[in-house]
């Protein structure tokens, strides 16, 4: 596997794209396969030489400035990046009329129109990582997850070393073949050092992968966050599913201290002239409990993880350095990704398709049965001798991932007490409706039923790009004005060392 020198990309290599004289009718759409911000992919295969592509097609009806930033980032970024654990892209196409048709297709009529547009053609990957885990039964052995994590930080100290944050590492946008190949996709939020260089926006990362240091509404960052996020992705390869997951930006702030503790001047000298830490800091110091709750791990796994999960950004271990770490050195050994199980493609989009089907199915059957129930409904079941008895287990609702999977519950309050107590709460002014688990005293009493916070902190500073489509790919919904005390804009101070390592402005 290459790892990149510093300096490695050669930046006056032409781009791969062959201009815009293709056209999309050299393609035939197969199948939807995603379904982004942007725009969605399919499945395509190019007429004359039978290859199979994805085709994401880059929405603009709905855009008032023209053609989306993420997209032009995105173009720009990967015409750049050449690198086995990078997905790439071939080229991009533009329709020649707006009413223009793929041509034949399997779908049904209505899916195949094209509304006019650009597509970007990329190499066909089999799987996403989200896509892949939720395959009921699946479970990836030590080897393969080592496999897998091996190819995840030698993509991300590629675009490091090569000044490039991708700043939206996610299951979904980690893509697998079924030549064992993983690579990294989803351009879209990436920065280069050569647009921008510091005061990043900190609305970046989808929300479970989003570091603390963004969370605080830090604007000087680096490498380390698309460290943490693939931290997030490593534990949850182990664990069998996301160790983090907050509904908003306080919980998910708080769902990290309760795991990694939460942060001081010692454990992260400088984190108190962080913009928001005041306004989340807990009342009460949390202890790091991560070696604790995660001691189900094998040892090397742990050691490597707790370097990926530190809180302090400048003390996380560099995709680099993680790359020697013992964890890959020690037996069982990766894999050979030739030898990794080939399975049938499975993206995050149909896998969520085909869970709310059922999940359809389940409520219609249930509706079915409370029209008319079966006879004797409420009576016990009679049971024969020698017959087998059908046990209630409400478990046979989850998927047979789940079922394989048991899991030792993460602390919900290591202090058992109310979560207004570990001093996340008076912090969130009261203008937005957000049912979380925390209390509300700050302008707004708890509301019953639930409890009522304001909004987030408002953006520190939009980056070098536009702020919206930015905020647009949160998971949470845009946030209004802050709250007062929040118009503090001096810069972050906090050290980076690991941008220093790869050269990174301050
Ligand atoms: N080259 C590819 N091969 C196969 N599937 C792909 C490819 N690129 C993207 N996909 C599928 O499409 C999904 C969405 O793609 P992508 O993340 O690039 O779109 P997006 O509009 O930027 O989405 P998001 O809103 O999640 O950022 C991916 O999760 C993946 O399942």
């Amino acid at each position: 596997m290459t790892v990149a020198q510093l300096g490695q990309l050669n930046l006056d290599e032409l781009p791969p794209l062959r201009g815009s004289s293709r056209t999309l009718d050299r393609f035939q759409k197969l199948e939807q396969i995603g379904e982004g911000t942007y725009g969605q992919v399919y499945m395509g295969k190019e007429v004359m030489t039978g290859e199979i592509v994805a085709l994401k097609r880059i929405k603009t009806e709905n855009e008032k400035e023209g053609f989306p930033i993420s997209a032009i980032r995105e173009i720009k970024v990967l015409t750049r990046l050449h690198h086995e654990n990078i997905v790439k892209l071939k080229e991009v196409v533009i329709s020649q009329d707006g009413n223009n048709q793929l041509a034949a297709t399997k779908e049904s009529s209505d899916n195949n129109k094209y509304n006019g547009g650009v597509y970007l053609v990329f190499e066909y990957m089999d799987h996403d990582l989200t896509g892949l885990s939720d395959r009921p039964g699946l479970r990836f052995t030590v080897p393969q997850i080592k496999c897998y994590m091996k190819q995840l930080l030698t993509g991300l100290h590629y675009c490091h070393a090569n000044e490039v944050l991708h700043r939206d590492i996610k299951g979904a946008n980690v893509l697998l073949n079924n030549n064992g190949s993983l690579k990294l996709a989803d351009f879209g939020l990436s920065c280069s050092s050569h647009l921008c260089r510091e005061n990043f926006t900190n609305r970046v990362v989808t929300l479970p992968y989003r570091p603390p240091e963004l969370l605080l509404g830090a604007t000087n960052y680096g490498p380390a966050v698309d460290i943490w996020s693939a931290g997030c992705i490593f534990a949850e390869l182990l664990h069998g599913k996301p160790i983090m997951s907050g509904r908003n930006e306080p919980e998910q702030l708080h769902k990290i201290f309760e795991l990694c503790g939460s942060p001081d001047e010692v454990n992260w000298p400088g984190v108190s002239k962080i913009r928001w830490y005041n306004n989340f800091k807990p009342a009460r110091p949390m202890r790091r409990r991560l070696r604790e709750v995660l001691r189900h791990f094998d040892s090397h796994a742990l050691d490597l993880l707790d370097k990926m999960l530190i809180l302090d950004p400048s003390k996380r271990i560099s995709a680099k350095d993680a790359l020697a770490a013992e964890y890959f050195q020690m037996e069982p050994l990766p894999c050979d990704p030739k030898s990794l199980p080939k399975y049938e493609a499975s993206h995050e989009f149909q896998t969520k398709r085909k869970r709310q089907q059922q999940q359809l199915n389940e409520e219609t059957a249930k509706r079915q049965n409370l029209r008319c129930p079966p006879p004797h409904a409420r009576l016990p079941p009679i049971h024969h001798s020698g017959q087998v008895l059908q046990e209630h287990r409400p478990e046979r609702n989850l998927s047979m991932n789940q079922l394989q999977r048991p899991l030792p519950t993460l602390p919900s309050n290591p202090y058992s007490e109310p979560l207004v107590d570990a001093g996340l709460s008076n912090r969130y002014p009261p203008s937005m409706n957000l049912t979380v688990g925390y209390n509300q005293t700050h302008g707004v009493q708890a509301q019953a039923g639930g409890t009522s916070i304001g909004p987030y902190p408002p953006h520190g500073r939009v980056g070098p790009y536009a702020a919206s489509n930015m905020i647009n790919r949160s998971t949470t919904p845009c946030y209004a004005a802050g709250p007062p005390g929040f118009s503090h804009r001096g810069p972050n101070p906090i050290a980076n060392i690991r941008n220093q390592q790869y050269g990174w402005q301050q």
